[in-house]
């Protein structure tokens, strides 16, 4: 996927998930198809016990499955992994490489998305030429993400108020049943991890929640 194909269907993309590598249950690859045929948009190995051999060969199939979807898919935290398999997208944490340092070592074409917390980040990523997309939370606390305080549905009010011009979705404790209020307090698009990799049915609840996202 080229960088204007991988920023079209980013402009599309409303279900990104980050997924562990299931490495306990051996599935990633059917796991991926059944969620990507539920209606992920863009999906991310997040797996902070691989090592980086092991993430590599890994990369290369998230690839291949994204691919045979046409979804987008990103490398967390790493952009010598990113540079290596030739990620069309990457995202960064506040603690991670910053976004200058990124785009000196990635160049232009890559999907930079980048972590915030509070409003004064998102309107910083916001304002960011090199920023594609940013995420805003965790809305909830969640196992997924220890130690990060929630942000809470008010700081999501205040970002959808301040109408960013960049693609931005809501993250954190998100799940079907929580996904109304998301969606009322003004996000267009979600992140989840358990919501999905924790399913029973991995295509049912990617496609439940995609439903209930715009087309
Ligand atoms: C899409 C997406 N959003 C947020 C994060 C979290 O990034 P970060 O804050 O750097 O935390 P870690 O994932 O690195 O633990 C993400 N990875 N992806
Ligand atoms: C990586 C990350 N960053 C903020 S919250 C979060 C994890 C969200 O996981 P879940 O959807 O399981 O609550
Ligand atoms: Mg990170």
């Amino acid at each position: 996927m080229n960088s204007d194909a991988a920023r079209r269907r980013l402009a599309d993309a409303r279900l990104y998930l980050c997924t562990d590598a299931r490495e306990q249950r051996g599935d990633l690859e059917e796991f991926l198809h059944a969620a990507l045929r539920g209606g992920v948009d863009v999906v991310q190995l997040r797996d902070k016990t691989l090592d980086v051999a092991r993430e590599l060969e890994l990369q290369d199939l998230v690839a291949r499955v994204a691919a045979e979807h046409g979804a987008l898919w990103a490398v967390n935290d790493r952009a010598d992994v990113a540079r290596l398999t030739g990620a069309p997208a990457v995202h960064m944490g506040q603690g991670d490489l910053p976004v200058p340092a990124v785009r000196t070592l990635l160049g232009p074409e890559p999907v930079l998305g980048r972590s915030t917390h509070s409003a004064e980040q998102a309107a910083t990523a916001d304002a960011d030429d090199a920023v594609d997309y940013f995420c805003v939370g965790p809305l909830w606390t969640t196992p997924t993400k220890p130690g990060r305080p929630a942000v809470g549905l008010d700081l999501l009010r205040q970002v959808a108020a301040s109408d960013p011009r960049t693609p931005w979705f809501a993250i954190g404790g998100i799940d079907v049943e929580r996904l109304e209020a998301v969606l009322d307090a003004g996000a267009r698009r979600v992140v989840v991890v358990r919501a999905i990799t924790q399913a029973p049915d991995p295509e049912r609840a990617a496609r439940q929640l995609r439903d209930r996202l715009e087309p």
